[in-house]
């Protein structure tokens, strides 16, 4: 296994789950946000309020570039898919896999997480975020190669899934 790319809403796990199939399968963790934060030393939250959130699209893009052109699991942000051109590249790449989960799942998980801040979300209403959420389903399963139901499953579970999937392709 050489290359893959979790897609889904903020709060659905692609970050963790990234890192746990990263380890199982032995190869880097190319996590987009984590990677805009090094090159630019700045934190997610400020980049959109200091910049706004073209400036992170466009860094966004440059990070998912360099990344598919690595041997990796890519943990992209929920938001990938605002962008066309990201929209086109992943179409044409193997191995992306939609992590998808219920709204009212998603929202428990963004606001309980201390951890990472989520600027298009931490300050919405339920509403606002379901909206958002709506507004992207579609794409996600548009690009997706394989699609993971994340209700009620563990992290391992997911990451069990995944990597039964990935074989059964190969066969
Ligand atoms: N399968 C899961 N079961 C329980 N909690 C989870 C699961 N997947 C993710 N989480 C938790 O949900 C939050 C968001 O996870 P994260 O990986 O950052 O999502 P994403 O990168 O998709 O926004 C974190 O607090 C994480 O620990
Ligand atoms: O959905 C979005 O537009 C975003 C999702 C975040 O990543 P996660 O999906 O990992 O939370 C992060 O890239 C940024 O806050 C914007
Ligand atoms: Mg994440």
């Amino acid at each position: 296994m050489k290359q893959l790319t979790l897609i889904g809403f903020m709060g659905s796990g692609k970050s963790t789950t990234g890192q746990m199939l990263s380890k199982e399968l032995g190869i880097p963790l190319l996590e987009l946000d984590q990677m805009i934060e090094e090159e630019t030393k700045m934190s997610i939250p400020d980049i959109f309020d200091l910049k706004g959130e073209a400036y992170f699209r466009e860094l966004e893009h440059i990070v998912l570039i360099k990344s598919l052109n690595s041997r990796g699991v890519i943990a992209t942000g929920g938001g990938i898919l605002t962008n066309s051109k990201n929209v086109e590249q992943l179409k044409s790449t193997r191995n992306v896999i939609y992590l998808k989960g219920k709204d009212s799942t998603l929202i428990e998980r963004i606001k309980n997480d201390s951890v990472n801040k989520r600027p298009l979300a931490d300050t919405s209403t339920e509403l606002e975020i379901t909206k958002r959420l709506e507004n992207r389903v579609n794409q996600y399963e548009e690009v997706a190669d394989i699609i993971i139901e994340i209700e009620n499953k563990s992290i391992s579970e997911i990451t069990l899934e995944i990597m039964n999937q990935l074989e059964e392709m190969k066969e």
